[in-house]
């Protein structure tokens, strides 16, 4: 082996975080790496007994580009209360090693009984060996001891083959790397966590008559009851912040070079196009008529009157050269087709009459030019007068819409490829063990229901033009299965038919036991939750995260990307209402769209483009108001003949009205209103915004 590999000693312990010095275990362990000549140097950190800090820990030294061949961490793997290490580590393990586990207890067995008191946990995290020892120098000393033989081929086989792995240059030591990178993702995962009980944030949770260290709460399965929170830790943002938010997170658009098909339709052009070809190529007339050697009747006074033979005919499809119209002669002409040489003017046949006919009587032998005022240039398209060759036909910034008029210039012009950004993928996902395929052809049973947001989210996509990747149902039990679903749909294997670029789910974001999306993303796939909650309605539990992905394949160089997760609420009317306020805005922004906005330079996540259509309506009727929330109320809005104006009715006020598990409210809906907190209601009449969803209806 040319270079050595890297080890990280992770100890876990109240008293050595606050007293580093009084740690021996890391000091025991060195030696045993160092007489292997295999290891670099360990790396080496000290965390108390707190789960979501071991995980953190952990999680640094396996997703970061820095990642480490081992890590060994020592204590906590008892039965005492604070013993936390195994259900930290666990989670995190992609593929469990119980040999070595069952090597350790062995081994230490020889030594002690107790040793059937250790729990330890082993296994690999993306590249990385993971063991647990115990939290004794001697006892640490001994597990490694009967392992450490094997763990170099362990490694190098986690690794993978070809793995850029084991090079030691460019790492640096772990107390510098700590922060750097990783700060951001640090922060936030800080701060919306309030595990960190040295850090102030000022959110309100639930008092409790342990330590903050003795209970990490979190609504993983695998904790159990005691830690499952009771209110949640994420702090509720404005919808305006949470706009702003996905903004920030929301990349900006990639450019790809595509053919000029009909599939560009909602794509945005990513550079200015320019014409390669005029249109028209040749001077064209513009109507069906004689093409004439007009004089300049105001200069020489000339009449365009009078009797005139027929010299040609020309149709627009003629090839090859025209002969050139002789003074005197006319040329028939249809409309579009190039102009003979010499012809300046069109006349139209509606100003002429029949004169003479051919002898076999076929044709039109002489014509009569009844109009006296034919301009030179009349009725005659030039070259280049609709386009003309090199004119800017697209700007940077201009979608192509679905009307045609972009396409349409596009192909006039003869212009075979375009550079676009391209369209985000969008994957998906149910969640829920609950939930039965819409066409399930059995009856529901229990507390069964039908899969109904998967097909009305795909819908809605589809329309607004994404390709959409059905990712199914995932169960809540396992948990796993969540994890797989979501590793699946970023890497494109399983149930994913491609990788997709955003990853929409539906279910488990509020406060119940089997309310899994943010453990999930944060401690099993290592994501950032960069909201929770949102005060609104409906839609308050939308959760908006970034999971880490490192692509897979023989490219182990590529670089890491980060992909966008929606985990909307499973009510189906918060899914949908959310799915158009918080996911279509960053779409577009993936697509190319609101770059070009100037009104909003400072509050990008504003821009007009960006979203639905905001309007403003009259109210038809009283509507009641949420004194907290900002209502999303689901409304008909009608374009008023008489005067001009838009005018909103409800899908419903009365009984189950616009609560947030009735689909049905935004069965007939086209828009949703805009009501802001307050006592009472919205009073008929009064004016309020209203975001257009669909087409407005036109009233009797
Ligand atoms: N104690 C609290 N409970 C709830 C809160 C809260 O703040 N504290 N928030 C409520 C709000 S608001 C909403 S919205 C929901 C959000 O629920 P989840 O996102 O956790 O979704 P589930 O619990 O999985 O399901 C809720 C509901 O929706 C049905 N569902 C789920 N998926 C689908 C689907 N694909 N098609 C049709 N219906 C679906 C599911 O069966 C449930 O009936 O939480 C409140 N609770
Ligand atoms: O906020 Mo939830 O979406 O109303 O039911
Ligand atoms: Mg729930």
């Amino acid at each position: 082996m040319d270079s050595k590999l890297k080890a990280a000693i992770l100890i876990v312990s109240d008293t050595a975080s606050e007293d580093p010095a009084s740690d021996k275990v890391v000091d025991a362990l060195r030696p045993i790496l160092a007489a292997e000549g295999k290891w670099e140097p360990p790396a080496f950190k000290i965390v108390p007994d707190n789960v979501l800090k071991i995980q953190q820990a952990v999680c640094d030294w396996t997703d970061g580009p820095n990642w480490y061949n081992l890590i060994l961490l020592s204590g906590g793997t008892g039965f005492a209360v604070k013993d936390n290490t195994p259900e930290a580590v666990s989670p995190l393990i992609h593929r469990h090693a119980p040999g070595l586990i069952h090597g350790m207890i062995a081994a230490s067995l020889k030594v002690t009984p107790f040793a059937m008191m250790a729990r330890p946990v082993a296994g690999v995290r993306d590249k990385t060996l993971i063991i647990t020892l115990p939290g004794s120098p001697k006892g640490a000393t001994e597990n490694l001891d009967a392992v450490v033989k094997l763990l170099p081929h362990a490694c190098v086989q986690a690794a993978g083959a070809n793995s850029r792995s084991l090079h030691a240059g460019g790492v640096k030591k772990l107390e510098s790397e700590a922060g750097v990178g990783e700060q951001k993702h640090q922060h936030n995962h800080h701060h919306h966590h309030h595990h960190d009980h040295g850090h102030g944030h000022g959110h309100k949770i639930p008092k409790a008559h342990t330590a903050p260290s003795d209970r990490p709460q979190s609504n993983d399965p695998s904790a159990g009851p005691n830690r499952r929170y009771r209110s949640s830790p994420y702090p509720m943002l404005s919808v305006e912040e949470a706009l702003q938010r996905i903004n920030e997170q929301t990349p900006d658009p990639e450019v790809v070079e595509v053919p000029v098909t009909t599939s560009l339709i909602g794509s945005v052009v990513a550079e200015d196009i320019y014409a390669g070809e005029s249109v028209p190529a040749y001077r064209a007339s513009i109507v069906d008529g004689y093409a004439v050697i007009a004089p300049d009747t105001k200069s020489s006074g000339q009449s365009t009157k009078g009797i005139f033979p027929v010299a040609s005919i020309t149709h627009a499809n003629v090839g090859g050269n025209l002969e050139p119209l002789q003074p005197g002669t006319i040329a028939r002409i249809t409309t579009g087709a190039p102009l003979p040489p010499n012809a300046n003017a069109v006349v139209m046949v509606e100003d002429t009459t029949l004169a003479s006919c051919t002898p076999d009587g076929k044709e039109e032998a002489t014509i009569e030019i009844l109009t006296d005022d034919i301009e030179p240039g009349e009725n005659v398209r030039e070259p280049g007068s609709d386009v003309s060759l090199g004119s800017k036909i697209l700007a940077r910034g201009d979608l192509i819409t679905p009307v045609g008029g972009e396409i349409g210039l596009l192909a006039s012009t003869g212009t075979k490829t375009v550079k676009v950004f391209r369209k985000p993928r969008v994957g998906v996902l149910s969640t829920g063990d609950e939930l039965v395929e819409h066409n399930d052809p059995r009856a529901l049973t229990g507390g069964q229901i039908r899969d109904s947001n998967r097909p009305s989210l795909i819908s809605c996509l589809k329309s607004w033009g994404f390709e959409t990747i059905d990712l199914g149902i995932a169960r809540d039990t396992p948990a796993s299965e969540l994890e797989h679903a979501l590793r699946d749909s970023l890497r494109g294997v399983g149930r994913a038919a491609a990788s997709v670029d955003v990853i929409i789910t539906t279910g488990g974001v509020s406060m119940g036991e089997l309310d899994l999306l943010k453990p999930t993303i944060e401690r099993s796939l290592g994501g950032t939750i960069h909201f929770g909650r949102v005060s609104m309605k409906p839609g308050k539990p939308t959760t908006f995260a970034t999971i880490p992905f490192k692509p897979t394949g023989d490219n182990t160089q590529q670089e890491r990307q980060s992909k966008l997760i929606f985990s909307l609420p499973g009510n189906p009317a918060s899914a949908l209402v959310t799915l158009n306020l918080f996911v279509l805005p960053s779409l577009h922004k993936l697509t190319g769209l609101g770059h070009s906005s100037q009104a909003l330079a400072s509050k990008p996540w504003l821009a007009p483009q960006l979203g639905l259509p905001l309007v403003a309506v009259v109210l038809t009727h009283n509507f009641p108001l949420d004194s907290k929330r900002t209502e999303y109320h689901r409304a008909v809005v009608t374009a008023s003949r008489s005067d001009g104006r838009l005018y909103a009715t409800s899908t419903g006020v009365e009984g189950a009205g616009q609560r947030s598990s009735k689909v049905g409210s935004l069965a007939k809906a086209n828009a949703l209103l805009v009501l802001r907190p307050g006592s009472g209601v919205a009073g008929s009449g009064e004016i309020v915004e209203a975001l257009m969803m669909g087409n407005v209806h036109g009233s009797d």
